[in-house]
């Protein structure tokens, strides 16, 4: 299975719409893969938290719902649109990803993930987001995909969930800040160790609203092991997975059959 991180440069003087449409044509240029992923709201910028609600777009009916649909399409390719701040029919704010699937025939040709867990302690995305509630999961031809969004990486119950609901890859968008770098390498390993899944770590590039963002994203395979990773400037890192290393994992080092609290074991 080939996948492409695509570690984009969110800078805030590009415009959104003209962001919007390079990352569309980045995406329709990815013929070939089996799934692309983008990082955590991308269009405005993770610590753009003053623009969120000029830039807020009803899903699936927004403009970049709409542009990455026909992107996704075109390249024939499952897209993880990283996400967008959506406005909700309720009138609040949400940090919400977007999944297609390239084909226009499917009956869910969108599937959607709030983002659960709200960064900022009692500020920023935390007073002015709305937290989701489901864990998501998403059938690809291959695999099945679990999906977070940054933070949610500090949130070792929300993997084992993932898990538990049969993830054997999950997909981190991050916005990421370079002042704790260290820990994004370190947690994505962990997540990814101690549930035996690939983690696919999509963060962005740059510096927004005075935040440098971490860049670094990484493929870590399920031993642990971090199998590709970016460096710090706008990058698409491109990997072949081999699904069955999660089957040989889990054969043998059987740790997940070993839980005694909770949740029950994994396929
Ligand atoms: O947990 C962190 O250090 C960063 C989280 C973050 O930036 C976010 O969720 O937007």
């Amino acid at each position: 299975m080939r996948v492409t991180l695509a570690q984009v440069d969110v800078d805030r003087h590009e415009p959104v719409a003209d962001r919007r449409r390079r990352v569309a044509d980045l995406v329709r240029g990815r013929g070939g893969d089996d799934l692309v992923v983008l990082p955590e709201l991308w269009t405005t910028g993770a610590f753009a938290s003053p623009a969120w609600r000029e830039h807020a777009e009803p899903v699936p009916d927004g403009p970049t719902s709409a542009a990455l649909a026909e992107a996704a399409r075109a390249a024939g390719v499952w897209l993880h649109g990283g996400s967008v701040p959506e406005l909700g029919t309720d009138g609040a704010l949400y940090n919400t990803t977007l999944l297609f699937s390239p084909s226009a025939a499917d009956p869910a040709p969108l599937r959607t993930y709030r983002k659960i867990h709200r960064f900022g302690f009692d500020r920023g995305e935390a007073a002015l987001m709305s937290a989701g509630t489901e864990v998501v999961t998403v059938d690809l031809p291959r695999a099945r995909l679990g999906v977070a969004t940054c933070y949610d990486l500090r949130f070792p119950e929300l993997f084992r969930l993932l898990t538990a609901a049969g993830a054997q890859l999950v997909a981190v968008c991050a916005g990421w800040p370079a002042s704790r770098a260290e820990h994004w390498r370190v947690l994505a390993r962990a997540r990814a160790i101690e549930n035996q899944v690939y983690v696919l770590a999509c963060g962005s590039a740059g510096s927004h609203y005075g935040v440098r963002q971490t860049g670094h994203s990484m493929v870590v395979d399920p031993w642990g092991e971090v199998v590709a990773e970016a460096g710090e400037g706008e990058e698409l890192l491109t990997v072949e997975i081999d699904l069955e290393r999660v089957a040989e994992v889990r054969r043998t080092f059987p740790v997940l059959r070993d839980r005694v609290l909770g949740l029950p074991t994994p396929e």
